[in-house]
């Protein structure tokens, strides 16, 4: 097939708020979209008979011959009208064996890389169209802000518009339909399956919808009006996988489930409290409705330490920013990666300030932040943020 056009999409990082790993497992999630984002550039290939991926966040470009993914095409049935099914364990071992990575493996290129075939050959199955991809990121990776979500639904998005899946918008400021964002959602879902082995969907459901999000069960609810909320955004550094994060949650579970569970469900109800005390406020907080969202915070990051998602750079992280009188809570798969912090209005900026010069000295990474930030969209080349042009013109 042909491409005849470039393509520019995007989608965001996210922030949990509560619910990680507990909407793994059926409980509520309030998620938010992150104003840092992954980006994408589709170009049709030179010669015609290549695919190139390009990913210069982890130094990966690799080109394959079309001629030999064909040969790959019988086994990925999937419908890309329909509801994607895959990925199986036999489509993955597939892959693996084509692009030459060793059974088992989870590293951040093989998991990249695995699952933007996985999307390529299920979404453009019928006819390979011949690509130069660059998929370049805001966000770090790894860290707990859903890079994997905003890298699988950035990729959806696009090839699902180059093989005339959905619409490819006139103007950028022109949204796909809910009928295409569901479509996208549902094939990045099957993208983050390939990274996080058993994702709950939150993630790819923010990097598709943006805004804010209560996410329970494959159910999606968007939260319309929500207090304006600062928070301190603190990446610790400290790399970790999302997939054995989530695998060795599930395996307590299954060995402790009568103490396990309650947990679970306590960060059921916290997410719960934390919506109507958001939802209460939405004209703007009070000082006792941000003391109630401080604590369910400290309870909440007391909770993931039990079910074994803490790390003793997130312990510091804690006690540096209570030490100030804020509070702060893991986001994400936990284990390291990042860590929110709840700026009160009445916060001086002094302590904000010597909060961050405090988690600087540790080698961490600060961002004042607001959150909710747009859904996926599709951009024109001269609307591109300038680090975003830069990075795909040095690529
Ligand atoms: N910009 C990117 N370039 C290449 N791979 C990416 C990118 N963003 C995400 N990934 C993939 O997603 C993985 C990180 O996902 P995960 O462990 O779920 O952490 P998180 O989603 O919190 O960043 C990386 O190991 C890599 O495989
Ligand atoms: C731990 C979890 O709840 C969120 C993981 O987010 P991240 O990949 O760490 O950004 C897993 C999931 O919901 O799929
Ligand atoms: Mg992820």
């Amino acid at each position: 097939m042909m491409v005849d056009r470039e393509l520019f999409v995007s989608a965001p990082g996210k922030v949990i708020l509560h619910g990680e790993h507990a909407v793994v497992h059926g409980k509520v999630a309030l998620a938010v979209g992150l104003n840092l984002r992954t980006f994408l550039r589709l170009r049709p290939g030179k010669d015609n008979g290549t695919v190139e991926i390009n990913l210069p966040n982890i130094g990966t470009k690799l080109t394959w011959k079309i001629s030999d993914l064909q040969a790959l095409v019988p086994s990925f049935h999937n419908s890309p009208e329909s509801k994607p099914l895959g990925p199986s364990p036999e489509q993955l071992d597939f892959l693996k064996t084509f692009a030459g990575f060793s059974n088992g493996t989870t590293d951040t290129e093989s998991l990249a890389v695995l699952a933007f075939l996985y999307l390529y050959l299920s979404i453009c199955g019928q006819a390979l169209p011949s690509l130069e991809i660059v998929v370049w990121s805001q966000l770090p990776t790894g860290a707990g802000l859903g890079s994997s979500a905003a890298y699988s639904v950035s990729i959806a998005a696009a090839l699902l518009a180059t093989s005339g899946k959905i619409s490819i918008p006139a103007q950028e400021n022109i949204r796909w339909t809910q009928a295409e964002l569901t479509l996208i959602n549902s094939w990045a879902f099957q993208g983050e399956k390939v990274i996080h082995g058993n994702p709950s969907g939150v993630d790819n459901a923010v990097g598709t919808w943006g805004g804010a999000l209560r996410f329970q069960a494959g159910e999606i609810n968007p939260i319309e009006r929500v207090p304006v909320l600062e928070i301190l955004l603190t990446n610790t550094c400290v790399p970790r996988s999302t997939k054995t994060l989530v695998a060795g949650v599930k395996d307590k579970l299954l060995k402790f489930p009568g103490i396990m569970e309650p947990v679970l469900s306590s960060i059921n109800a916290i997410s719960e409290e934390c919506q109507r005390v958001l939802q209460a406020g939405v004209e703007g907080l009070t000082i006792e409705q941000y003391s109630v969202l401080e604590e369910l915070i400290d309870i909440n990051q007391h909770h993931l330490n039990v079910i074994g998602v803490g790390h003793p750079s997130l312990d510091r992280l804690c006690q540096a920013t209570t030490s100030h009188g804020l509070h702060s809570k893991l986001t994400g798969a936990g284990g390291g990666g990042c860590a929110i912090t709840l700026l009160r209005p009445d916060i001086e900026p002094s302590v904000v300030d010597a909060v961050k010069q405090e988690l600087s000295a540790y080698g961490y990474q600060c961002w004042r932040t607001s959150i909710g930030a747009p859904g996926v969209s599709l951009h024109s080349s001269s609307m591109l943020p300038e680090d975003v042009t830069r990075s795909f013109n040095k690529a």
